[in-house]
């Protein structure tokens, strides 16, 4: 049988949620991955390091010694952020990035920022001390398209901070656009983003062809197909601009099956096997490793883990439904088969 053996990976963008749903989200990180950057929307925001601490702990009861898993936290940015803040979150030592969300850009961002300048204090502090600033990088206004959202934040928002803030580490989360890659290829080494698996692995036909799926609904959404070409040639091309997070965003089945259904899509469960079929689709499983075990703790200056994993050419079955805490989930790619399963013994 084909096995793929790798140094095990790290997901650079996920949300555990909190509460109940740690049950399920961590464990399902944990098999695979060693470390993983936590985004800071929970209902309030993590928006200081007392707040982040108190995250991490609640994460950490969800973990044991064998699962060998550390949570790397944020902080949610707000128009009330201050360098103060970002000097705290450095000495804190386990605060690894901020995160930028344009106010009302995605799922619990009420609290983000208004105008992306009111930050700029915050970012030259950031800039100064090595933190890396992580970016939902969409616009909000009603006048610009769904589709368009992510280049016009590009061309309008993002531009100008990396012009003026040169030596800021910036990290595009979840890009979706050829217009993405071709930005941050652009840039020096400071600049990087991270590439979901279902962004790989589908565009915006599989979502509305023949009835529209819910469950494959997330911000950003998938787009045409030439940009979802654009992702894959840039995850596989070996570049250490990109890296993997998955944005595994959890939401309960009712919340999501719903007149007016939330964004996000649950991938946690099998990331690395997902990943595993784009790279496979581009004959590129040799890169594998690159993007998901060293390009990431290579651009946040952490050490590359040590350990491995193995994944097994193995057809199963996703379940239709897992748990989330009390309610019932449906993940990516549910009742169908996938061709990698991660070795488990
Ligand atoms: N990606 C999503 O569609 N949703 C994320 C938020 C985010 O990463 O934008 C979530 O928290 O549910
Ligand atoms: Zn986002
Ligand atoms: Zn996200």
């Amino acid at each position: 049988m084909q096995t793929l053996t790798i140094t095990r990976p790290d997901d650079w963008h996920i949300h555990l949620r909190s509460g109940a749903a740690l049950q399920h989200t961590v464990k399902d990180a944990a098999k695979q991955f060693a470390r993983a950057i936590v985004m800071p929307n929970l209902v309030p925001p993590v928006t200081n390091v007392e707040q982040a601490d108190d995250y991490r702990n609640a994460i950490m009861r969800h973990t044991t010694e064998s699962m060998d898993f550390e949570p790397l936290m944020t902080l949610y940015l707000t128009d009330n952020t201050s360098p103060e803040d970002i000097e705290a979150a450095v000495k804190s030592g386990f605060v690894k990035a901020c995160k930028l969300y344009p106010a009302g850009a995605t799922t619990n961002s009420d609290s983000g920022l208004t105008n992306i300048e009111n930050a700029y204090p915050v970012f030259e502090k950031m800039a100064e001390l090595g933190m890396p600033l992580l970016v939902h990088g969409e616009v909000t206004d009603a006048d610009i398209d769904i589709f368009d959202r992510e280049k016009v934040f590009i061309d309008t928002k993002l531009r100008p901070v990396v012009e003026k803030f040169t030596d800021l580490k910036l990290v595009l989360e979840h890009i979706t656009t050829k217009d993405a890659v071709d930005f941050v290829n652009e840039q020096g080494p400071n600049v990087a983003a991270t590439i979901t698996a279902h962004h790989l692995l589908l565009n915006r036909n599989d979502m509305l062809v023949g009835g529209i799926r819910p469950h494959l609904y997330c911000l950003p959404i998938l787009k045409r197909q030439e940009h979802q070409a654009a992702l894959l040639v840039a995850a596989t091309s070996g570049s250490p601009k990109f890296f993997l997070g998955t944005d595994s965003a959890p939401h309960a089945k009712s919340k999501k099956e719903a007149a007016c259904g939330c964004a996000g899509v649950y991938t946690a469960y099998a990331a690395i096997e997902l990943y595993a079929e784009a790279f496979e689709m581009m004959d590129k499983l040799d890169r594998l490793e690159g993007f998901a075990s060293f390009h990431g703790p290579d651009f946040y200056g952490l050490p590359r883990n040590e350990q491995q994993i193995t994944l097994v050419k193995d057809e199963w079955k996703v379940p239709k439904h897992l748990c989330l805490g009390n309610d019932k989930l449906v993940p990516f790619c549910a009742d169908e088969m996938l061709q990698w399963k991660l070795k488990t013994d």
